[in-house]
């Protein structure tokens, strides 16, 4: 059967190319630049295999120009340059890339640094200029040539005047209209900070006359603009060079110049991986939380660069979200680009990459909590939240890779700890890890819940953090030891006999109980006697999985569902208080539903829970002192 081949419109293809491939029109440039430096590669690669060619590095440049009268951009360099026939095939045929099949035809010889593969790239001159003229000559010709275009009515070529061997491309940037300010690419700053952002890393200069100010000679206060010659780009990548020749200062300075934060980084990680992927990586912890850091504003991710070209200024698929704090770059040879070069299509490279720099993060932060301890703290302090937000993100898929970073304030110790330190020192018969919740150290310091725990001599964990409880509940446990609320039903401390004598106590005083319960109905769960309490008289606990701190944090969000912790007052049948009741249960009825309250009330505000009717709370005090 007879096959027909696909017809192309190319006006129509070239339409489509110059509106819808790219996104940001500024990549023009970067696009243009980086086919001069492929020019220049590509001499340097030829001379590597002819000895009638020597390649001086010193000689190489990249030249961009500015003629605001005539709106003319120029992009000018000293690479290989083209013949008719290259620039009939090159630039007259889209998609067609001569450096990718220069790449090709050199394989074997280490072309891996030439950027150009799709043969789209060029013609973004378009979305900047109504016009583009190419001059060239190429290497070992005596002839120049002109190409030159406005867009979809097609291109010329005719000889033309060319002294050195290269390739000018003069753009005629479009006209400012309302909507589109085309006039910055004709800016001298604008141009510069386009050229800072994408192309910095190009491996030859790329020049340019800046305007500068000198103090006029002769007259005293004045000054005068003069224009000089100055290099733009930084050429060598920091993370190219040998981390042996690098100083602290070096990496500060990176991270300043790349706005990476404000502060100073408190850690850097140099990564040079060789392997299944390559790639190089330059990643920061900050010292301090980003003002909008918790906020939705906050876009987490990593630079990256391919061939030391900028691909993407953030780059979220690097980073898991609980390492969004982690600043930096990327840059790899090996990741698979899409035609505008913006975007990565769903790309197996760029998966390895960011799971083999999750691995560096988490031995990183392990390494420094070993053996930096203080600095970690520093660290834990800004971004520790986040952590524990990982634990209990993605239904506790990552708590192994974090578990092990977190660190509590320990009630025992007065300092942080990890759960290892807290488990490593449980004595013995002590089965449970205890925490309890509250705003401060202070106040859980105080928190009667808290008086058998301590008495027993083991450690608490104190929670300040709302997301504390929920972090370890994904946890369940640590090295086999279960977490437990020091608020919680059973503690698992009561010996046996106690237990019995609890029993026994309330038996004998269940009508008390009951009566109080009646008095206080769906309020609480149950009245009952407490062996936890030794000092305080009352205090508040919780049945069942919900405890109340959770409770307090599940109402306080917006459209909640308003759960109900299993609330249970329990009463110190050693305080002097728990007489009182008794002897008002049997003498006035109304004395023991004001005492109940009160007491009620009591637990409610050492909890720090609001309470409902502050008014009726303070008659009853004024009740009990008149
Ligand atoms: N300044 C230049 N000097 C020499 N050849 C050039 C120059 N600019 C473009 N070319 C040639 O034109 C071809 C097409 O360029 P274009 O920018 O469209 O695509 P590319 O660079 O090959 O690929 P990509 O779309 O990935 O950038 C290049 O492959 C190269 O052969």
């Amino acid at each position: 059967m007879q096959k027909t081949e696909f017809k192309a419109e190319s006006k129509r293809l070239l339409e489509m190319m110059i509106h819808s491939i790219y996104s940001n029109r500024e990549i023009f440039l970067r696009e243009l630049i980086s086919n001069a430096s492929d020019a220049i590669d590509k001499i340097y690669y030829k001379a590597l295999t002819d000895s009638n060619l020597t390649f001086e590095k010193g000689n190489y440049y990249i030249k961009i120009g500015v003629d605001k009268p005539t709106r003319t951009l120029s992009i000018l360099d000293t690479g290989i340059g083209m013949t008719r026939e290259e620039l009939e095939n090159n630039l007259g045929v889209i998609a067609q890339s001569g450096s990718l099949s220069f790449k090709r035809e050199n394989e074997a010889k280490d072309g891996h640094d030439i950027i150009g593969q799709f043969g789209v790239g060029f013609y973004s001159a378009f979305m900047v200029a109504d016009e583009v003229t190419v001059i060239t000559r190429a290497l070992g010709s005596d002839t120049a040539y002109v190409w030159k275009s406005s867009g979809a009515d097609g291109y010329t070529i005719e000889p033309g005047q060319k002294d050195a061997v290269g390739t000018e491309i003069l753009l005629k940037i479009k006209e400012r209209t309302e909507d589109d300010n085309f006039d910055e690419y004709l800016d001298e700053y604008r141009l510069r900070s386009i050229i800072k952002k994408y192309s910095d890393f190009i491996r030859y200069p790329i020049k340019m006359d800046v305007t500068r100010q000198r103090p006029k000679e002769g007259s005293e206060g004045e000054f005068e603009d003069y224009t000089e010659e100055q290099t733009i780009n930084s050429m060598v990548p920091i993370w190219r060079k040998n981390k042996n020749e690098l100083t602290n200062e070096d990496y500060e300075a990176f991270y300043m110049e790349k706005h990476y934060g404000f502060d100073k980084p408190i850690k850097h990680m140099h990564i040079r991986v060789d392997g299944a992927v390559s790639y190089n990586a330059i990643l920061y912890l900050p010292e301090t939380t980003p003002f909008d850091f918790y906020t939705k504003e906050y876009e987490k991710g990593l630079e990256l660069y391919s061939n030391g070209v900028l691909i993407m200024s953030k780059c979220p698929d690097l980073l898991p979200d609980y390492y969004r704090f982690v600043k930096g770059m990327v840059d790899s040879e090996d990741l698979s680009l899409n035609i505008s070069r913006e975007i990565l299509q769903q790309d197996r490279q760029l998966q390895l990459i960011a799971k083999n720099i999750k691995n560096k993060i988490t031995s990183q932060l392990q390494n420094m909590l070993n053996d930096e301890r203080e600095k970690y703290e520093v660290f834990y302090k800004a971004f520790g939240t986040q952590l524990k937000y990982g634990v209990y993100s993605d239904y506790g898929s990552n708590k192994d890779t974090l578990q092990d970073l977190l660190l509590f304030y320990s009630l025992k110790e007065k300092k942080m700890i990890t759960l290892d330190e807290y488990v490593s020192s449980m004595p013995e018969g002590q089965k449970y890890i205890y925490y309890a919740t509250g705003e401060t150290y202070e106040r859980i310091e105080k928190l009667p819940q808290t008086e058998l725990v301590v008495d027993k001599g083991y450690d608490i964990l104190c929670f300040i953090e709302e997301i504390d409880e929920f972090a370890i509940k994904m946890l369940m446990n640590y090295k086999e030891k279960e977490f437990k609320s020091v608020a919680s039903g059973d503690l698992g401390i009561e010996a046996d006999e106690d237990k019995e004598q609890t029993e026994q106590e309330a038996q004998e005083n269940k009508a008390l109980f009951d009566e109080m319960k009646k008095i206080l109905g769906d309020k609480v769960k149950e009245v009952r006697i407490s062996k936890r309490l030794k000092n305080h008289p009352v205090c508040l606990t919780a049945d069942g999985d919900l405890t109340i701190e959770m409770e307090k944090v599940l109402n306080a969000m917006p459209n909640s569902q308003q759960v109900k912790a299993e609330k249970v007052l329990e009463i110190n049948s050693n305080h002097s208080v728990f007489q009182s009741l008794r002897a008002a249960l049997e003498q006035d009825q109304e004395k023991l539903s004001l005492y109940t309250n009160l007491l009620y009330h009591q637990a409610l505000l050492i909890e720090g829970l609001p309470i409902q009717d502050p008014v009726d709370f303070t008659n009853d005090i004024c009740k009990i002192m008149v």
